[in-house]
C-alpha cells in the first residue's frame, strides 16, 4: 500500500501562487520529500484523459516497432538512449528523447523511428512533455519556495531540460513479482512518474521498508526526488531507492520525465548552517551521469557522494 506516501490534490482553483493552499501545499511537498524523497499528485478533473490515451496509444506503436530501429536511439549525453535486450531484464525496454519539450528534438527523435514521418507521435509526444514540464516547474518552485530560495529558481530553470523515457515491461504472464527494472535512484533532480494503470512501483523508505504504489487511476502522477535534488538540498530531501516489479497478463507502460541541469549545481547558502554543514562541492549535473557510467560510480553505494560529497 502506498497509504503512508501523501497524496496531494493539484485540482484545486486556488493552487496558485501566493493563496494558503499553494503555501500549505508548498510545506507538505517539502515535508513528503525529506521525509519519503516521494509523493503523489492527484490531478482529479484536471487529468488530460485525451492526450493521455492517445500517449499510451502511440507508446503501443513505438515499442511494436523492430528492435533495430529501436535501437538508433541514441544521443551523446550517456544513459539517454535505448535500453533492452538485457538478459537479466527480458520484460524491460524503454527509450528516451532528450530535450522533449523541443517540438524539433520530439520530430528528430520520431523520425528515427519512422523515416516516413509520424506526425500524431512527435505531436502528442511532445504535447505530454510539455505538460509534465509545466507541472514539474510548479513543484520545483514550490521547493525552493519551502526553503525561502525562491530567487535561485529562475536561474536553475532557464538552464533544465527534459528527458522523457518512455518504458515497457512486458506482462509476463504469471502472478508472481517479476523484476521489470533494477533497484536504482534517479539521477535527475526530479522526476514525474505516470502509467498505464498497471501497478509495479516499489519504493524504499529510509529505513529500508518497501513500499508498492498504487497509480491506478490515470488522474495519479508520482514525483520522485533525484540525488541531485538530495545534493542541492544538502540532504534534507531524501533520494529513495525504487524499483519496478510486475505480474499479470498486461503490459505496463510507464512515462519518466527527469528533469537534468546543463550547468553546476550548488547547495543555497541559505541551506547550509551550523546543524547543516556543507555536504556536497558544486557539481556537473550532466557529469554525474557520465561518472554513473563508469564502474567505480556504478558500483558505489551512493554514487552521488561518491561524485561530490564532502
Ligand atoms: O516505470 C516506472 O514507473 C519507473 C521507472 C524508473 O524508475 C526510471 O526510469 O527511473
Ligand atoms: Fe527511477
Amino acid at each position: 500500500m502506498s497509504s503512508k506516501i501523501p497524496t496531494l490534490d493539484f485540482s484545486r482553483e486556488d493552487l496558485k501562487p501566493g493563496t494558503k493552499y499553494w503555501k500549505s501545499t508548498s510545506k507538505n511537498i517539502r515535508q513528503a520529500l525529506e521525509e519519503y524523497g516521494c509523493f503523489i499528485i492527484d490531478l482529479q478533473d484536471k487529468t488530460p484523459l485525451d492526450l493521455l490515451d492517445q500517449v499510451f496509444g502511440s507508446l503501443v506503436q513505438l515499442f511494436d516497432l523492430p528492435t533495430q530501429t529501436k535501437m538508433k536511439n541514441k544521443y551523446d549525453k550517456p544513459l539517454n538512449g535505448y535500453v533492452g535486450q538485457i538478459p537479466a531484464l527480458p520484460l524491460h525496454e524503454s527509450l528516451g528523447i532528450d530535450n522533449a519539450t523541443s517540438l524539433e528534438a520530439t520530430r528528430s527523435f520520431t523520425g528515427l523511428m519512422w523515416p516516413q514521418g509520424n506526425k500524431h507521435f512527435s505531436e502528442c509526444v511532445h504535447k505530454y512533455a510539455e505538460f509534465a514540464a509545466k507541472l514539474d516547474q510548479m513543484v520545483t518552485r514550490m521547493v525552493f519556495e519551502s526553503y525561502n530560495v525562491e530567487k535561485h529558481y529562475k536561474p536553475y530553470i532557464e538552464s533544465t531540460t527534459y528527458l522523457l523515457r518512455v518504458l515497457k515491461n512486458s506482462a509476463p504472464n504469471n502472478d508472481k513479482p517479476n523484476l521489470g527494472f533494477v533497484t536504482h535512484t534517479d539521477k535527475s533532480f526530479t522526476t514525474i512518474l505516470h502509467q498505464n494503470q498497471v501497478n509495479g512501483l516499489e519504493m524504499e523508505t529510509r529505513e529500508g521498508e518497501k513500499i508498492n504504489i498504487n497509480l491506478s487511476s490515470p488522474s495519479l502522477f508520482m514525483i520522485v526526488a533525484g540525488d541531485a535534488l538530495m545534493a542541492w538540498s544538502n540532504d534534507r530531501v531524501w533520494s529513495p531507492r525504487h524499483q519496478v516489479l510486475v505480474s499479470g497478463e498486461t503490459d505496463r507502460y510507464s512515462l519518466g520525465m527527469f528533469s537534468f541541469n546543463n550547468g553546476t549545481l550548488q547547495v543555497p547558502e541559505e541551506l547550509i548552517d551550523h546543524q547543516h554543514p556543507l555536504m556536497y562541492k558544486p557539481f556537473d549535473h550532466i557529469g554525474l551521469l557520465r561518472f554513473y557510467r563508469t564502474d567505480i560510480g556504478y558500483k558505489s553505494e551512493c554514487p552521488i557522494k561518491a561524485y561530490c560529497g564532502i
